[in-house]
């Protein structure tokens, strides 16, 4: 028997047991062989390297986002619209079969943006090229999850439940769950909570079907079976997902309103071009993208070519904006100075735990180094040639 078809038998399962507290344990390990399997299934075939033919796109620019969603309904488009590169539409299914990459420059920033193939309900188990999609989309940092608004709202259950298949969790953050493997010792189950959903005889099952004997299991939240399996599995993906509903232009007004109001959804047209921009800046505050200036020392700032950090990945701390220009910079760092949201007074003397803000400006102030001949002036590091912007020119940063 194949892994799907196992998938499928434990499936049927469930469905046919009752949900009681007598059947708890047992619905508890059947979650867990299912996991197990899927994770199984998504092992690349022997031989194979990568995200597959027509798929293997390399990252470019800050920071990567995906277009997800069933044949049709507009990804496309899109991706034509906000890009300039041209990509085929029409208005059959499976116009697309590759990944297209584009750039959207927004915010001084570079964001590559990825069309893909549609794909359709049973992708997870490898259906379509839903393998090959669901592996790019892992590779981004956002999903946009592209939907018809004129067309069933079950369609974003069934896409999200393909993506939660493979181990995607979108808009979610990861279970507040400790756990480690030890090598002996037994089970150590613990909570700083009440727990309503797990106890510590369905945790130790689970912990079994793993083969998991000795561990320490320390729950900081009311978390569920299925929270416990992805912190064992560990291999989650946790994605922020915007949900774009196009082609508004083809519904009632009432209706728009109510996807409008949805969380985080954004409704747009691409026909007649409804919507872009605020699609643009939801999916730039969702990157968490931080562009912090170099200002040279005596020079003013340079305001077009920002060094880009983010929350997400990496981190912006004054150190992380260090290595971002050189790696053997930190050493040689006695303080820098920041103007901008993240300083109490400007400018402010600042060590490299600091964290930085979006549009902050950093001037960087060097040990003294050896060529000075000790008369203590300090070098500032600058890294690119400084020019006098607009928004310069109207308040100007003294140092
Ligand atoms: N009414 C309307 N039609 C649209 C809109 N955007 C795209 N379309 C049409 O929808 C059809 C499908 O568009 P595509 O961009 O090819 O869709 P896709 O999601 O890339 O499709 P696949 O690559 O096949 O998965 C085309 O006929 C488009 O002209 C819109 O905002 N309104
Ligand atoms: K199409
Ligand atoms: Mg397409």
């Amino acid at each position: 028997m194949g892994i799907i078809e196992k998938i499928k038998e434990i499936e049927a399962e469930m469905a046919r047991t009752q949900k009681n507290k007598a059947t708890e344990y047992h619905l508890g390990q059947l979650k867990a062989k299912i996991a197990k399997l899927r994770t199984q299934l998504l092992e690349p075939p022997k031989g194979s390297s990568g995200a597959g033919e027509g798929f293997e796109v390399t990252k470019f620019g800050h920071g990567r986002v995906a277009l997800i969603g069933f044949p049709s309904v507009g990804k496309s488009t899109l991706l034509t619209l906000l890009t300039g590169t041209h990509s085929e539409a029409a208005s059959y299914e499976f116009t697309t079969l590759t990944c297209i990459p584009g750039i959207i420059h927004y915010n001084d920033t570079k964001i590559q943006l990825l069309d893909l193939p549609g794909i359709i309900e049973g992708a997870s188990e490898g259906k379509g090229r839903g393998r090959q999609v669901i592996a790019v989309s892992k590779s981004s940092d956002i999903v946009l999850m592209v939907l018809d608004a004129s067309k069933s709202e079950g369609h974003r259950q069934i896409l999200t439940r393909e993506l939660e298949a493979v181990g995607l969790r979108l808009n979610k953050r990861p279970p507040q769950i400790y756990f480690k493997k030890k090598k002996t010792g037994g089970i150590s189950f613990n909570s700083t909570v009440l727990l309503t959903h797990v106890d510590e005889k369905l945790c130790y099952q689970i912990l079994h079907e793993y083969k998991i004997h000795n561990a320490e299991v320390l729950f900081r939240e009311d978390a569920t079976v299925d929270d416990l399996i992805d912190v064992i599995e560990g291999n989650r993906k946790y994605m922020k997902c915007i949900y774009v509903y196009n082609k508004i232009d083809v519904i009632g007004v009432d209706d728009v309103d109510k996807l409008a109001r949805q969380p985080n959804s954004v409704v747009i047209s691409c026909n007649l071009k409804l919507n872009l921009d605020r699609l643009l800046a939801k999916m730039w505050e969702e990157m968490g993208l931080v562009r912090i200036y170099t200002k040279p020392q005596g020079q003013q700032p340079d305001f077009t070519d920002p060094v880009v950090l983010s929350v997400d990945r990496g981190g912006c701390t004054v150190e992380d904006f260090c290595n971002h220009i050189h790696r053997n910079l930190v050493k040689d760092v006695k303080y820098v100075l920041v103007w901008g949201t993240s300083a109490r007074h400007y400018p402010q003397h600042c060590g490299l735990a600091h964290v930085l803000h979006d549009e902050d400006v950093v001037q960087i102030v060097k040990k003294k180094e050896k060529e000075d001949g000790g008369r203590g002036r300090f070098k500032s590091h600058s890294t690119a040639p400084a020019r006098i912007s607009d928004r310069e020119k109207k308040a100007p940063l003294k140092t």
